[in-house]
């Protein structure tokens, strides 16, 4: 469950709020499409329910945990990082770290979590082939190309099952199938009680599978028109 009350965030440096005033629910176990313009505030949503910035105002509940103003000040480090764990994150730039190989970059999420060695490798070799790049394990990612650090970055939020998806533009770089494909792994995660909220400006995308959707406009959010029951991809062809 995500619950947001009055949220504002203002990163340093910038005098002013980027996401103003932000009302939100998302129960457990469910998926939202994120959309809105280019600088409407979809990242930085994101970034604030990754907890890399901290709410500036307001109240924030993210699976079940309490975040406080300043982060660290109102909730201990250890909580934060334990409830990091327990969020997958597909980064727009995807983040990964360029002296490792693929497979480290996607094994760290369960070393942190100090899984054995070889659960580690059983799960990273199981969420690698599920995306097509396990043939790409020890490769650095700065060899690959950018479908394929995309899919490798997928993979390492996928890899700790988390509670919590959060992806940002993760089609961006991936062939239609493999795009279609990934819905299916929304599908899933969310059939298994995951809640997914995915950023995205691929509008057929959305309309394969469609959803509630979260609406950012000028860093404040805005009413869904459509509103959807639940996620659901239709079958290959048909129309809205
Ligand atoms: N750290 C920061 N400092 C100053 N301004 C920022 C910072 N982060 C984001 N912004 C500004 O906040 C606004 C929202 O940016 P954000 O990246 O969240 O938009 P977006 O909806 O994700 O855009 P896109 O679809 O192009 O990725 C933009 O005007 C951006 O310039």
């Amino acid at each position: 469950m995500i619950r947001l009350l009055n949220v504002s965030t203002m990163p340093p440096g910038t005098g002013q709020p980027i996401l103003k005033n932000l009302t939100l629910t998302v129960p457990q176990g469910e998926f939202r499409w994120l959309l809105g313009p280019s600088g409407a505030g979809k990242s930085s949503l994101l970034r604030l329910l990754t907890l890399e910035t901290p709410p500036s105002a307001g109240q924030m509940e993210i699976l079940g945990i309490s975040i406080g103003r300043g982060a660290s000040k109102g909730t201990s480090r250890a909580a934060l990082r334990n409830l990091r764990r327990r969020i997958g994150f597909v980064p727009q730039d995807y983040r990964l770290i360029g002296d490792w190989t693929v497979f480290d970059n996607v094994a760290l999420p369960l070393r942190l979590r100090g899984a054995s060695e070889r659960d580690t490798r059983r799960e990273a070799f199981a969420v690698l082939e599920w995306l097509d790049v396990a043939h790409l394990a020890d490769k650095r990612p700065g060899s690959l190309s950018g479908g394929e650090q995309q899919r490798a970055a997928i993979a390492r939020a996928l890899i700790g099952r988390p509670e919590l998806l959060l992806a940002d533009e993760p089609t961006n770089a991936l062939e239609d199938a493999q795009a279609r494909r990934l819905l299916g792994t929304f599908q899933e995660l969310v059939d298994m009680g995951t809640t997914v909220i995915v950023a995205t400006h691929n509008e057929a995308l959305v309309r394969e599978a469609p959803a509630r959707s979260i609406i950012v406009r000028d860093g404040t959010l805005t009413a869904d028109p459509q509103i959807q029951d639940s996620f659901a991809i239709r079958p290959s062809g048909e129309q809205s």
